[in-house]
């Protein structure tokens, strides 16, 4: 098919000259040669999936890998693509040399299978978004503008710009996600089944507008399940897997003659890839290997279409990757200094972006902000009202003690879960953001402790004014914002250690997990409190409990700095707690700290902060890692690979 007929079929292929403008590319060519890849069972053994297979996919064309399911597609597209799959880089040659692996995931992208976008923004808000992080920060507004609509017209979803994610169906879901990756023009594009789950017509315009993306310069890939013999008009080189080795490469037309080679003849109404993957399951006879013979396991290049059939506009191959200047206005400014790599973005704008795009989803994110700000003014005012005029009571002085505890399991509860609950979602586009380069994982972990920070400030005002005025403790501004900062320092401990879960666990373990620790923390931090005398070893275990620092810093905030004695009642004889070393002295607690409190707290922060950022590395970048990747990753994660 050529462009004209393609531009004829689409209604939006109008819109191609400005795409075919916007990305005009030097070609990458990509081949591999004897690529074996093993994984590891669950008894350890190791079961072949690829099995020496080799290729080449060119620029100018759209390559589609199909085959049976387990064949393999997506472990050879998650190699060729350094996906989670570290591939040997002697195997594979980016324009015949051997791949750098740093350098090639700077020019190349990966839409993935089930792709994931944050639901709580519109298609036009997360196009912008994304633009800020790809294109050059010195982009006008209007310029990012106008790359947007271009692509929303192209891939036809301007009638959906306003609509959030949450809202929009599949079919438009892949789209935006294929949109978000095309703005600063990756080279190389690498897509997972981009039309599962979508109908026919829509499956088309998809592969068409790839297409289009080829004929510019670009090497598409995908992997493809059973397509249509109209989708398959789109393809320029098929290429074929069946457990692990290729057993047709070349132009779909020639696959009926080819199959011929092997006595088979592909009836007249048949989709000649359907009738291609039968046969490779030894449907019609076993000539599998056969077919790998005949092929050479994909060294045979003869059925391949010629290069320069498809590509028309784009120049030729060169080991040097740059990006022509473009023909437009728009182009001249964008393109001039076209980002490859989204860390040229310097890391205080990833911040402020990131920043700014966390506050937003978390106010748009209703439920749960409601469900916050509830659960925090629900549960002071409960405790407040329960525990009203104790402050100054020597006759309920004991009960102060309780309150002290309920405060450090509430401020627990109330900042932990939230984190767990908004974590695991966040993960999921969070994993694709960065493994495509939109920023590095140190500006988004920085921006979402800012943030955390932000709402457990508001949140711990709230909450000890609730409870400290309706308990009636004593009336002295330092002492308020004594006790507020140890909520505070709790508060932001409690979401670290949901962040240290979340980015860990999977969601149910994550919550059935975290308040399972803070009971063994509550226990820990009581273990002796009863006792007159509490031994150093007793005192070296309850120290171990961050609670603990958080109940001393409470009790300290509030019974230490010359605090005048509780008022016992006139009804009552005798009040034992009235004087409030005694009420330290019966719960073990009469060298409270105030300033150690905070200094443990504080280092409980900073420790479960640190687990919290490699676990959360460590799952986003499961690869497995060489010393060399590690070296990369470490660059990375400090934005040291420009
Ligand atoms: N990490 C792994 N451990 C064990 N087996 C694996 C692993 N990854 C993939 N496999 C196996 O390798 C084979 C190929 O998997 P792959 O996902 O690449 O196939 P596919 O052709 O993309 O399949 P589908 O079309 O169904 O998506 C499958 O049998 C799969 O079970």
């Amino acid at each position: 098919m050529n462009e004209f007929e393609c531009r004829a079929l689409s209604p939006s292929a109008e819109h191609g000259n400005e795409l075919r403008s916007l990305s005009r590319v030097a070609g990458v060519n990509i081949k591999f040669v004897d690529l074996t890849h093993f994984a590891r069972n669950e008894d350890r053994t190791q079961k072949q999936i690829l099995n020496g297979l080799s290729g080449e996919f060119r620029a100018g064309e759209l390559s589609a890998i199909i085959g049976p399911s387990g064949s393999g597609k997506t472990t050879l597209i998650n190699l060729l693509a350094s996906y989670r799959i570290k591939p040997k880089t002697d195997n594979i040659f980016i324009n015949d040399r051997p791949l750098d692996r740093g350098k090639f995931r700077k020019i190349s992208r990966y839409v993935l299978q089930e792709d994931y976008l944050c639901p709580h923004f519109t298609i036009a808000e997360t196009m912008m978004m994304a633009s800020k992080f790809k294109l050059n920060p010195q982009c006008s507004p209007e310029q990012r503008s106008a790359t947007i609509t271009t692509l929303l017209q192209f891939f036809n979803l301007q009638d959906q710009a306003n609509t959030r994610i949450q809202n929009i169906s599949g079919g438009e879901l892949k789209r935006v996600c294929i949109a978000v990756e095309l703005i600063n023009k990756p080279v190389v594009i690498f897509l997972d089944e981009p039309t599962t789950g979508l109908d026919e017509s829509t499956a088309y315009q998809c592969l068409l507008q790839l297409k289009q993306l080829s004929q510019n310069g670009h090497t598409v890939i995908c992997t493809l399940h059973s397509p249509s013999s109209r989708l398959l008009q789109l393809i320029d080189n098929l290429y074929t897997m069946a457990e692990g080795q290729c057993v047709y490469q070349g132009a779909v037309q020639d696959v009926v003659q080819y199959l011929e080679l092997f006595g088979l003849k592909c009836p007249i109404s048949y989709n000649p890839a359907d009738f291609l993957i039968e046969a490779t399951t030894n449907a019609y006879g076993n000539i599998h290997d056969n077919m790998v013979r005949a092929m050479e396991n994909g060294k045979v290049l003869k059925w391949r279409p010629m290069p320069e059939k498809n590509l028309q506009n784009a120049p030729a191959p060169s080991s040097v990757i740059r990006l022509t200047l473009p023909a437009n206005n728009l182009d001249l400014v964008c393109d001039i200094e076209l980002k490859e790599d989204s860390t040229q973005t310097s890391w205080w704008l990833q911040y402020k972006w990131l920043l700014q795009r966390i506050l937003l989803q978390t106010v748009r994110d209703k439920i749960n902000i409601s469900l916050r700000i509830f659960a925090h003014l629900f549960l002071a005012s409960l405790i407040g009202v329960a525990y009203i005029g104790i402050g100054r009571n020597a006759y309920f002085g004991m009960y102060n003690y309780h309150l002290s505890m309920l405060t450090v399991v509430v401020c627990v509860f109330t900042a932990m879960c939230p984190v767990i609950a908004t974590t695991g979602p966040e993960m999921k586009y969070l994993q694709r953001q960065i493994y495509n380069q939109w920023y590095c994982l140190s500006s988004y972990f920085m921006a979402l402790l800012t943030s955390h920070v932000l709402s457990v400030i508001i949140m711990s005002i709230s909450a000890s004014a609730i409870l400290y005025f309706f308990t009636e403790q004593p009336m002295q501004f330092f002492r308020f914002a004594l006790f507020t900062g140890i909520i505070f320092l709790t508060s932001m401990v409690a979401s670290s250690l949901g962040l240290l879960f979340g980015a860990r666990l999977k969601l149910q373990q994550a919550f059935f997990i975290g308040p399972a620790s803070i009971a063994v923390f509550i226990i820990l931090a009581n273990y002796a409190t009863e006792r007159g005398h509490i031994s150093t070893l007793e005192r070296a275990i309850m120290y171990t409990s961050c609670l603990r620092h958080s109940l001393e810093g409470i009790l300290a905030a509030l019974f230490k700095f010359n605090r005048a004695d509780l008022i016992c009642p006139p009804t009552e004889f005798f009040c034992l707690m009235a004087k409030p070393q005694s009420l330290l002295r019966l719960v073990g607690s009469l060298d409270v700290d105030y300033n150690r409190s905070v200094l443990f707290l504080l280092g409980y922060y900073v420790l479960f902060t640190v687990l919290a950022y490699f676990a959360l590395r460590w799952r986003l970048m499961r690869a497995r890692v060489s010393h060399l990747q590690v070296k990369w990753y470490v660059g990375r994660c400090f934005c040291l690979n420009r």
